[in-house]
Parts: C-alpha cells; sequence; structure tokens
C-alpha cells in the first residue's frame, strides 16, 4: 500500500494555545480512515490542516510538515485553489450553495473554466451517481439545491467535491446533523467511493467508525494517541488511553 500523505511533527497553534501536537501520521492511498477522540481533542484543527483551511483562522501558526505526494502543502509556492480541489472537504452542515443541484456540482469545474455542455452533464451525471443521489435528483437538477432534504443536500455537497476529480476527501462530522437513515446512506456512499478515493473522516460516532473505516487514529488533548488498523483499535489498542475512551470511560 502507498502513502499519499504524510504529517510530520505537525503542530499548530490558536494564538499562544497548542491544539495539535507535533503530529506524526501516514494515510495509505485508497481507503477510510476514522480520527475519533473527545471534543476539543484536536480532530476538527488536524483535518483542516490537511487542505490548509487554518489557514482561513487568524492567529493560527502552524510548523512542521503536511507532504502530499511528496510535496509539503505548506510550501509558500502551493497553489491553495488548486490544493483544495485535490483535497477537498465536506462539512458537518450540509453547505449547498443557493444554486440549482446542477450549478452545486459543476461549480468548481466552472470555477477551473469549463464550458462545454456535454462535458459538465457528463460530470454532473458521474458525480450525482457516485454520491448515490442520481436516481433521486435526475428530473429536477435545475431545482434550487435548497429545497432537498438535509441528507440529499449532502450527498450533493459530497458530489459537488467530487466533480473536481479530488484524490483526497475530507469529512467533518459530515452525518452528525443528520438523520439516521440519511447518515446511513452517506456511510453507504462512503464505502462505496473507498476504492477510489482517500478518505478521512472526523467523527463521534465510535459505531460509525468501526463500520466504514479500514484504519482508526485515536487523538486525545491535541496528540495522536494511537493509529492503527480499526479492528485493532477497537479490539485490542496498544494504548491504556485508547482502551479507555473506546470502552466509554471518558468523551
Ligand atoms: N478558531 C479557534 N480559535 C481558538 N481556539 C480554537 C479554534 N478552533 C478550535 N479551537 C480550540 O482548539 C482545540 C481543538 O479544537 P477542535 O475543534 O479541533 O477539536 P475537536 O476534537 O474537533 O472537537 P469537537 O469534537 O468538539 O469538534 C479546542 O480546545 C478548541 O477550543
Amino acid at each position: 500500500m502507498s502513502t499519499i500523505l504524510t504529517t510530520e511533527n505537525l503542530s499548530l497553534f490558536y494564538g499562544k494555545k497548542e491544539a495539535l501536537k507535533g503530529i506524526n501520521i501516514d494515510f495509505d492511498d485508497k481507503g477510510i480512515t476514522a480520527l475519533i477522540g473527545p471534543s476539543g481533542c484536536g480532530k476538527s484543527t488536524f483535518l483542516r490542516c490537511l487542505n490548509r483551511m487554518n489557514d482561513l483562522i487568524p492567529n493560527v501558526t502552524i510548523t512542521g510538515e503536511v507532504n502530499f505526494n511528496g510535496h509539503n502543502i505548506y510550501a509558500p509556492t502551493t497553489d491553495t485553489v488548486q490544493l483544495r480541489k485535490e483535497i477537498g472537504m465536506v462539512f458537518q452542515q450540509p453547505n449547498p450553495f443557493p444554486f440549482s443541484i446542477y450549478e452545486n456540482v459543476v461549480y468548481g469545474l466552472r470555477l477551473a473554466g469549463v464550458h462545454d455542455k456535454e462535458r459538465l452533464d457528463a460530470a454532473v451525471e458521474k458525480s450525482l451517481k457516485q454520491a448515490a443521489i442520481w436516481d433521486e435528483v435526475k428530473d429536477r437538477l435545475h431545482a434550487n439545491a435548497l429545497s432537498l432534504s438535509g441528507g440529499q443536500q449532502q450527498r450533493v455537497c459530497i458530489a459537488r467535491v467530487l466533480a473536481v476529480e479530488p484524490d483526497i476527501i475530507l469529512l467533518d462530522e459530515a452525518t452528525s446533523a443528520l438523520d439516521p437513515i440519511s447518515s446511513r446512506m452517506i456511510e453507504e456512499t462512503l464505502l462505496n467511493l473507498r476504492q477510489d478515493y482517500t478518505i478521512i473522516t472526523v467523527t463521534h460516532n465510535m459505531q460509525q467508525a468501526s463500520r466504514i473505516s479500514d484504519r482508526t487514529a485515536f487523538f486525545l488533548n491535541g496528540e495522536l494517541i494511537e493509529v492503527n488498523d480499526t479492528k485493532q483499535i477497537f479490539m485490542n489498542p496498544v494504548k491504556q488511553e485508547t482502551n479507555d475512551y473506546i470502552s466509554g470511560r471518558f468523551g
């Protein structure tokens, strides 16, 4: 298995507060990694470091490296717009633009200068199929995306990320605002995507982590305590803190 993304001694400070403490982790090319840990342990902060979303937050200092396909994304020459296409992100609250479903999906392609209708149509169909929502919306592609249910909106947001053909998809608690059925549909979607994409998902839901992820990383107080195959983490963790967390002793 080759590695697509590696962090080296990655630390992040909000002002003087150290929220991430020297994280070293490798992500395999393809498959799903779940990031788990109690509230405030730095999971979302870490996730946002992986496509430089923390650049947008004032007073943030980041040290160390994030190497994506061998290049440090924090190098001054990095084109962050391009980076965020290659490493796309889905957020906790579905955030479609107030446009049609079709325009949501082609948004990134239009920004990249793609205007050919056939190409855009093909991308819409392919991405909505990959996000497992094509059948539900194919007859109303020009309806406003905000008219969809929350779960449908979230799958459109996944399609919007997929349309620009990313290598990595980051999800920050992407199912926690959804009802259980919608949440399971997103899980199914991710399982169908795991062969073709590297997926890194923050989740509070340990059942979800064990159902869908190949690897699980446990964070605590800004530190990466343990990362391993998901079965190993849940059945036979190496570290006492991991064991305490997964057996519900804290968090
Ligand atoms: N923009 C910010 N400014 C200052 N401190 C922040 C900011 N965002 C997060 N923090 C702090 O950094 C720490 C890590 O937060 P983060 O949101 O990454 O944790 P988390 O594990 O994702 O938590 P949760 O599971 O509750 O979402 C927390 O102490 C939080 O209060």
